[in-house]
C-alpha cells in the first residue's frame, strides 16, 4: 500500500521518535535529491496518518551542514504532506525567553553559508515569496495548541525571529550579542533551509522551537553545551509530544487554508514549455499542477 499522510513532523535534536504513533510503517524513500535523513515513520496519531522524520537521523549522525534538506522535503511531498511541523532545539537570545519555554517563530534571519535551499536551477528558475517564511495559519494552530495545554513552567512566545547559523560550532559571544542587537529571539542551525524548501514544495511549515539554553551571551548562565541542550530537551520531550498530538488533532479537525499551498503559482519565471525535459522530470512532483 502506498503510504500517505497529510501532516508531517520533523524532529530535531533530542526528538528522535514519536511515542504515541500506532499502526506504524517504516518507509524508506528515494528522491531525485538522494535519500532523506532516515526512514520516515508513518503512523496514526489522533486518528490521522502522520509522517515523522528524525532530521539528524535516529542516531543523530548528520550535522546541520550535512542534512539532505531537499530529500527530506521531497520525501514528505511524496507522502502527500500538506502541513509540516518542525520541532527544534534553540538557544535563547532574550532574557524573557527561558530554557524550557516554547517559541513559535514568525521570521528567520539567514546566517548559513553552506546549504542548498532551492529545488530549482538546471534550466528552471523560480522565486517564491518569503516575506512570511512561516505559514501564519499553521503557526496559529500550533500556538493555540501549546496555549491550550497550559504546560507547567512553559511560557509560550508567539512570534519572534529565529537566526539560522551554519554551525556546527555554537556562536561566538560577539555573534550572540550581534543577534541580540538585531532583536532576534532564538538561534538554531536547521530551520531556514527547511522552511524555504517547504514553501517551494507548497507545504505549509511552522516551527515549535524548544528553548534549551541562553547561548553564550548571558552573564548569569553557563554557555551552551550539547549536554545542556539534550538535558533540557529530555525534560521537555514529553511536553513536545503532547503539543504535536494536540496540534495534529486540531489540524485534522479543521485543516486551515494556507497560501503556501499555491506558493509556486506566480513564482516560476521560466516558460515551462521551453524548459529542459530532464529538469521538468526531476521536478515533476512539485510542478505537476503547472505543467
Ligand atoms: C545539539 S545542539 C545543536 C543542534 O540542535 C539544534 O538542532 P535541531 O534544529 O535539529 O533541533 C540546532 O539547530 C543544532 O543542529
Ligand atoms: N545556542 C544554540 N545555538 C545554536 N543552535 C542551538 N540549538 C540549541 N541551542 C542552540
Amino acid at each position: 500500500m502506498t503510504q500517505q499522510a497529510s501532516i508531517g513532523i520533523i524532529g530535531g535534536s533530542g526528538l528522535y521518535q514519536m511515542q504515541a504513533l500506532t499502526d506504524i510503517s517504516e518507509v524508506r524513500l528515494d528522491t531525485p535529491f538522494g535519500p532523506p535523513s532516515d526512514a520516515i515513520i508513518v503512523g496514526t496519531l489522533e486518528g490521522t496518518r502522520v509522517a515523522f522524520l528524525a532530521r539528524h537521523g535516529r542516531n543523530h549522525t548528520l550535522m546541520p551542514s550535512e542534512l539532505p534538506f531537499r530529500a527530506n522535503i521531497h520525501a514528505m511531498k511524496q507522502l502527500g504532506v500538506r502541513y509540516l511541523i518542525s520541532a527544534s532545539a534553540v538557544g535563547s537570545l532574550k532574557e524573557a525567553v527561558k530554557p524550557l519555554d516554547m517559541v513559535v517563530p514568525d521570521q528567520f534571519i539567514d546566517r548559513t553559508k553552506n546549504r542548498v535551499s532551492t529545488f530549482f536551477g538546471e534550466g528552471i528558475v523560480a522565486h517564491i515569496g518569503f516575506g512570511d517564511p512561516v505559514c501564519p495559519a499553521l503557526a496559529g494552530v500550533l500556538a493555540d495548541a501549546i496555549a491550550s495545554l497550559e504546560l507547567p513552567e512553559v511560557t509560550l512566545h508567539q512570534g519572534g525571529t529565529y537566526v539560522c547559523m551554519e554551525g556546527p560550532a555554537f556562536s561566538t559571544r560577539a555573534e550572540s550579542h550581534l543577534y541580540r542587537s538585531w532583536g532576534a529571539a532564538v538561534v538554531g542551525m536547521t530551520n531556514l533551509p527547511e522552511a524555504k524548501l517547504a514553501r517551494e514544495a507548497e507545504i505549509a511549515y511552522a516551527t515549535m522551537a524548544l528553548v534549551t539554553d541562553y547561548d553564550c551571551w548571558h552573564d548569569g548562565h553557563d554557555s551552551v553545551t550539547v549536554e545542556m541542550v539534550i538535558g533540557n530537551l529530555k525534560k521537555n520531550a514529553a511536553n513536545a509530544q503532547q503539543v504535536i498530538q494536540e496540534t495534529v488533532r486540531r489540524l485534522a479537525a479543521n485543516p486551515p487554508e494556507s497560501e503556501a499551498h499555491s506558493a509556486l503559482k506566480f513564482a516560476v519565471i521560466t516558460p515551462l514549455a521551453k524548459a529542459p525535459e530532464a529538469t521538468k522530470t526531476k521536478l515533476s512532483l512539485l510542478l505537476q499542477k503547472y505543467l
